[in-house]
């Protein structure tokens, strides 16, 4: 049982998140596309923990919209971000798609965790229910994506955004398609 309290529980998601920052850095981590050779023969938790390491470089989309991926296990993948001005839809709100984005990629990533060498997916349908709003004032959040079943050819996963009091402000669940990953060239 988690009992620390939410001003605990935001001092670790601070030094947990500039600790994956300082190690991304130092391997040499930035924003860019991997490679064939350096993905090629690792599984989906291989090339997470690659990333994580800074071996690999990072997706450009957060570096636009500022989320990082914290930590991965079988079947769970965990992201970071912090709504900022940037973020707001002309309402004065943070927009949909920022909490759409970060779910996509926790059950996405979630997904890859459980993919051997070779397999690939991609997202085929995803839903999301915004719960709360979120603003510049809210601070970090979380997006915690779990896999609920992984199939040859189908995956589904579900996942939330919450913040360090636990609150709950979106929820989502996916369907993946799961393929063998196309040979190029
Ligand atoms: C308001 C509601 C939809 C429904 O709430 P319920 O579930 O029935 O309410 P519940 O009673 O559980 O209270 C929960 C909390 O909500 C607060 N609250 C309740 N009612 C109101 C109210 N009328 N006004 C203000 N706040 C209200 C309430 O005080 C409480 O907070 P507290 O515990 O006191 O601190 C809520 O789920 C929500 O805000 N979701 C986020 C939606 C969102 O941000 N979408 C994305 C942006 S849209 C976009 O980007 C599209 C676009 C793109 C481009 C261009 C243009 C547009």
């Amino acid at each position: 049982m988690n009992n620390m309290t939410p001003q605990e529980t935001l001092t670790q998601w601070l030094e947990q998140s500039a600790a994956v920052r300082a190690r991304m850095l130092q391997g040499g981590g930035k924003p860019g596309l991997a490679r064939p050779e350096q993905v090629t023969g690792k599984s989906g938790m291989e090339i997470m923990q690659a990333m994580l390491a800074g071996e690999l470089p990072y997706p450009h989309i957060a570096e636009t919209l500022d989320f990082a991926l914290i930590a991965v296990e079988p079947g769970k993948a965990i992201f970071q971000g912090t709504p900022q001005l940037k973020h707001y839809n002309p309402l004065g709100t943070v927009h949909g798609g920022w909490y759409a984005t970060l779910l996509d990629s926790a059950v996405g990533c979630a997904v890859h965790t459980m993919l051997p060498a070779g397999r690939a997916y991609t997202t085929a349908e995803l839903s999301i229910n915004i719960v709360r709003a979120a603003s510049r004032q809210t601070g970090p959040l979380r997006a915690i994506g779990t896999v609920i079943h992984c199939g040859r050819q189908l995956a589904t996963a579900e996942g939330r955004i919450v913040g360090p009091d636990g609150k709950l402000y979106a929820h989502a669940t996916t369907t993946c398609l799961v393929f063998e990953v196309p040979t190029r060239g």
